[in-house]
């Protein structure tokens, strides 16, 4: 019987961390060749990390990357290693690495380089020009990195016309809420479209605003999953395959073999023997190892937790701190921060003003009690007396308004950052996808922070999380009253959010289809929406521009996240709101 033991190794390595990824890659190696495979498989770009942006323009970084590749190589005793590294010709490849028995074999360079939403390969990439098939110990492997496998008649195609048995794809695919399903759809298709056998190993971990989910999984040649590894934790999933099934397969399906078929991708197959059959008594099958997923919100909480504490330990961070009010969104950033980096590593600041509801310090207490985190309480009543005082004079004659309001979340910024020098914590802002749209913020105020947690989650998401998380908990771990109060910045007397923005139920849908379906004024009013309404929104959208360029970074976690997903001028004429 002709099988393939694989190891598909889903690390968190951190990008110009090379010691530290080698050091991880090795270790998996290791554990890969004592469980008996023929074949581990590492992530895309898992030497250098992923993505290096500009590092990649740095021949320093380059030439780290190649002399951890040969510490890669010379660990590879008895093995065949397919890992992603940057290989240096002319010009620089995003590449898998093949190795065997420590030796470098053959290097494969990725065809179909994205360069849309967060993606910019093409600025530092050339394509490959070939996809190979290469032999492993008697089987067909047609090997690809990530974007390579999304095209129906791509380098998988071409592969499995030349003859490969088993398509393995090694990846760096950001997450994004829900995009596992669509890209098990994906992957299940290119299984049965090719009647050959698909393993894809992803990345996980958190870098910058994005999150890599794991998830790695195997499809049988007839699309049936056979193995997935857990989503957002790192896993050595190892799964037997049975290649001697695609050959039955390929006999019964005339399909595999298209006449005619036009292929996006006209590479040439070449055959590459990595190593030639082994003569191995026949070893037992190992049990089928398929981890279910996730359901909906508790996906999107494990990519917070995730993403949050990858950004504050990869930075050196030991605590962080956060200005607790008695709201919903500090309640949830600092459950999610709890849940990161332990209670002992978050802190809370409660800052009551004259306005703030004495319920808002005493749900902010209960909170920090159930999380089992130090808080502190600084009233900032004498520091905005201060201010109003300095400024009396050049004010006079002036009616109170937003500049007044202001300077409370101002006062409350600068203490925030006061503690978190002395202390070094890191500030989490607490602003949310609904605030961050319509700049329902205060620049250099509440918009202090070094990381936006939930900057991509909706107002209306952030209720729903706080929900899911109190059901995991077995009771109110965030209060309940916390989760019903009518949304305050409690900046002046009876302030509610619906003083300036429509009510969430109502601008959620409507920022959904402005910002992420990238839809016009006059399509979302036909969805049924009032105009007047569609346009205050659209505008509030469009003039803020500004501020969240002065924002911190924060979390994707949805298909088109603000920064780097959506470049919008801030100066420009083009208003569709007026
Ligand atoms: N294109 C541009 N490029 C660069 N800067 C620009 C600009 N347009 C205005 N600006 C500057 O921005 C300033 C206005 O921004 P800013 O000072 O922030 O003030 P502004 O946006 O006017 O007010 C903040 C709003 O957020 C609300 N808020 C505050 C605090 C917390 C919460 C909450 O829910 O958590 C909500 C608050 O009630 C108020 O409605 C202008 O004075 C101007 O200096
Ligand atoms: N009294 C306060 N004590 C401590 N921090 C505060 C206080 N008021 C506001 N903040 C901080 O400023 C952020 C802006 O919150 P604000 O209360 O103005 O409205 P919000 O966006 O609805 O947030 P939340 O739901 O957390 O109240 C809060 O999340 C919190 O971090
Ligand atoms: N790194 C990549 O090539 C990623 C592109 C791919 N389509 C994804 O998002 O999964």
């Amino acid at each position: 019987m002709k099988q393939l033991r694989i190891a598909l190794a889903q690390i968190n390595s951190t990008v110009g961390d090379f010691e530290g990824n080698v050091r991880l890659i090795i270790k998996n190696i290791d554990r890969a060749r004592n469980a008996g495979t023929d074949v581990v498989a590492f992530p895309e770009m898992a030497i250098p990390g992923y993505p290096p942006e500009d590092l990649l323009l740095k021949s320093s970084f380059i030439d780290a990357n190649l002399r951890a590749l040969d510490e890669v190589v010379a660990a590879s005793k008895g093995i065949t290693v397919v890992v992603g590294f940057v290989d240096k010709e002319e010009e620089l490849h995003n590449s898998a690495a093949i190795i065997h028995d420590g030796e470098l074999v053959s290097v494969y360079h990725k065809i179909y380089l994205p360069n849309y939403g967060v993606f910019d390969e093409k600025r530092y990439f050339h394509p490959g020009d070939s996809c190979p098939v290469y032999e492993i110990n008697g089987v067909n492997v047609g090997i690809s990195v990530c974007e390579d496998i999304w095209y129906d008649t791509g380098p998988a195609t071409v592969q499995a016309s030349g003859g490969a048995e088993v398509i393995l794809n090694i990846s760096a695919s950001p997450y994004h809420h829900g995009k596992h399903h669509s890209r098990e759809r994906m992957l299940g298709s290119r299984a049965t479209d090719n009647v050959a056998i698909v393993a894809f190993c992803n990345l996980v971990g958190g870098q910058d605003e994005l999150v890599f989910d794991g998830g790695s999984v195997i499809f049988d040649e007839q699309g049936n999953l056979i193995s997935r590894a857990k989503q957002f934790e790192e896993e050595l999933l190892i799964a037997d395959l049975d290649v001697e099934g695609v050959f039955h397969s390929r006999l019964q399906d005339p399909r595999w073999r298209k006449e005619g078929q036009k292929l996006e991708c006209d590479c040439p197959t070449d055959r590459i023997t990595v190593s030639a059959s082994r003569q191995d008594s026949l070893r037992a099958m190992l049990p089928k190892q398929v981890t279910p997923l996730l359901e909906s919100d508790a996906e999107v909480y494990k990519a917070l937790v995730l993403g949050t504490r990858d950004y504050i330990l990869k930075n050196g961070f030991g605590g962080v701190i956060i200005g607790l009010s008695g709201g919903v969104d500090s309640s949830l950033v600092a459950t999610i921060a709890v849940d990161a980096l332990g209670p002992e590593s978050v802190h809370g600041l409660i800052m009551p003003s004259r306005f703030s509801s004495p319920l808002s310090a005493e749900y902010a207490n209960k909170l920090a009690t159930n999380l089992g985190i130090k808080a502190f309480t600084v009233p900032i009543e004498m520091a905005y007396s201060a201010y109003l005082d300095s400024l009396s004079e050049v004010l006079c004659n002036t009616k109170p308004d937003v500049t007044e309001e202001n300077l409370q979340a101002r006062i409350r910024g600068t203490l925030l950052m006061a503690l978190s020098n002395k202390f070094g914590w890191m500030v989490l802002n607490t602003g949310n996808k609904s605030e961050v749209a319509t700049g329902y913020t205060t620049l250099y105020g509440d918009m202090a922070g070094g990381y936006a947690i939930i900057k991509d989650v909706p107002k209306t998401l952030v209720n729903r999380l706080c929900r899911y998380r109190n059901t995991q908990a077995g009771f109110d771990l965030i209060p309940e009253a916390v989760i019903n109060r009518i949304p305050s910045a409690e900046l002046r007397p009876g302030q509610k959010d619906t003083d300036t923005l429509p009510e969430y139920d109502l601008l959620d849908p409507i920022l959904l289809a402005y910002v992420e379906e990238d839809k016009g004024v006059e399509q979302i009013i036909a969805q049924g929406y009032e105009p007047s309404v569609v346009k205050k929104v659209v505008r509030l959208v469009d003039t803020s521009e500004y501020k969240r360029r002065q924002s911190p970074p924060g979390i994707k976690i949805t298909p088109k996240a603000f920064g780097r997903d959506r470049r919008e001028p801030i100066t420009s004429k083009f208003r569709e709101g007026g």
